[in-house]
């Protein structure tokens, strides 16, 4: 018996010769937030399509708690599962109460459930002041929250979000979250995929690293970050021209200029070692300063690539 909400096996799709999804599993807990997250044409809103059952997949199964599948009973299986769209989906010029309440009749939700669902909705979104204006008098960040109280409006279990800050200012990037941390919270299970390796640290409980259509790690972030030789880098300044035969023999170092780089794996422990064997070969120190990895740092190990082009 397992907790899992989700279970994604084996995903495969083709388009023509091209393999977009070769090989992609994982699971999803209730009131987890699991972050997909790799670089464009990873194979990420294919993925998404296959959950969701907007793409047929060449080969694997997805199925929900108590052995709901698309194949066993359609019906079923999408009132469970919620699609925020990479490309904000809405009608322009009807009102946005009455997008929401579309979106409901979809999944033939009755009418007094469906009014009271869509007021409880635009609320938690932050929309209820514009519940009668148009989205075509929407900033794009009121535009992708409407997008997601649509997809909230049949209450289902698992909400899919496709890059849902596409194009937005900061300010939106942030009322999003909230209403995502909001849902998380409330034991909604997340599904969010994104490029943008500090939105997957802020929101994900887990991470699914994708590249060319296939998983090239999972766990959580303090998982993903073990896989790394050192969890962070040491920048020293230094004075003058350093002599690079006494910095010969230092283990984890780099020269840029006048810093130095140098990974640890503790910074309590390493760093007055790389002090004091800097000290020891003369080198003169006029600051210093650590940054943490990032699963970009991860995503270059496993790959040998940037995220972000
Ligand atoms: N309908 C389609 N027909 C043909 N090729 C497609 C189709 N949809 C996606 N692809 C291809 O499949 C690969 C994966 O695309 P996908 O959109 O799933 O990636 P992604 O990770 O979501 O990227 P992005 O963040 O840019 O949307 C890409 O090479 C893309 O060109």
């Amino acid at each position: 018996m397992t907790d899992d909400l989700l279970v994604a096996s084996g995903l495969r799709k083709a388009y023509g010769e091209r393999v977009a999804v070769h090989e992609v599993s994982f699971t999803l807990r209730r009131g987890e937030v699991l972050g997909l997250l790799g670089p464009n044409g990873a194979g990420k809103s294919t993925t998404v399509g296959m959950i969701c059952g907007l793409t047929v997949p060449d080969a694997g199964t997805v199925t929900l708690a108590g052995g709901v599948s698309l194949g066993r009973d359609e019906a079923g299986y999408k009132r469970r599962i919620g699609l925020v769209p990479q490309d904000i989906a809405l009608y322009e010029e009807l009102p946005a109460r009455t997008n929401v309440e579309l979106f409901g009749a979809l999944y033939g939700m009755p009418p007094e459930r469906l009014k009271r669902r869509a007021d409880e909705v635009l609320a938690m979104v932050g929309l209820t002041d514009r519940a009668g204006d148009k989205p075509s008098t929407f900033s794009g960040g009121m535009k992708r929250r409407l997008n997601i109280a649509c997809a909230l409006v049949h209450d289902p279990e698992v909400l899919l979000l496709d890059e849902p800050t596409a194009g937005i200012d900061p300010q939106s990037r942030n009322a999003i979250f909230d209403n995502l941390e909001m849902l998380k919270a409330a034991g909604k299970a997340l599904v969010y995929t994104t490029h943008y390796m500090e939105e997957a640290e802020r929101l994900a409980d887990r991470i699914t690293i994708v590249d060319h259509g296939r998983v090239v790690a999972s766990g959580t972030q303090a998982q993903l970050f073990a896989l790394l030789p050192a969890a962070r880098t040491l920048h020293v300044e230094i004075a003058g021209e350093p002599d690079d035969a006494a910095l010969a023999g230092l283990p984890g170092l780099s020269r840029v200029g006048q810093r130095l780089d140098v990974s640890v794996a503790d910074i309590a422990r390493d760093a007055g070692t790389v002090l004091a064997a800097l000290a020891e070969r003369g080198v003169a120190v006029r600051g210093l300063a650590s940054a943490r990895a990032t699963l970009e740092d991860v995503f270059l190990q496993l790959t040998g690539r940037q995220l972000r082009d």
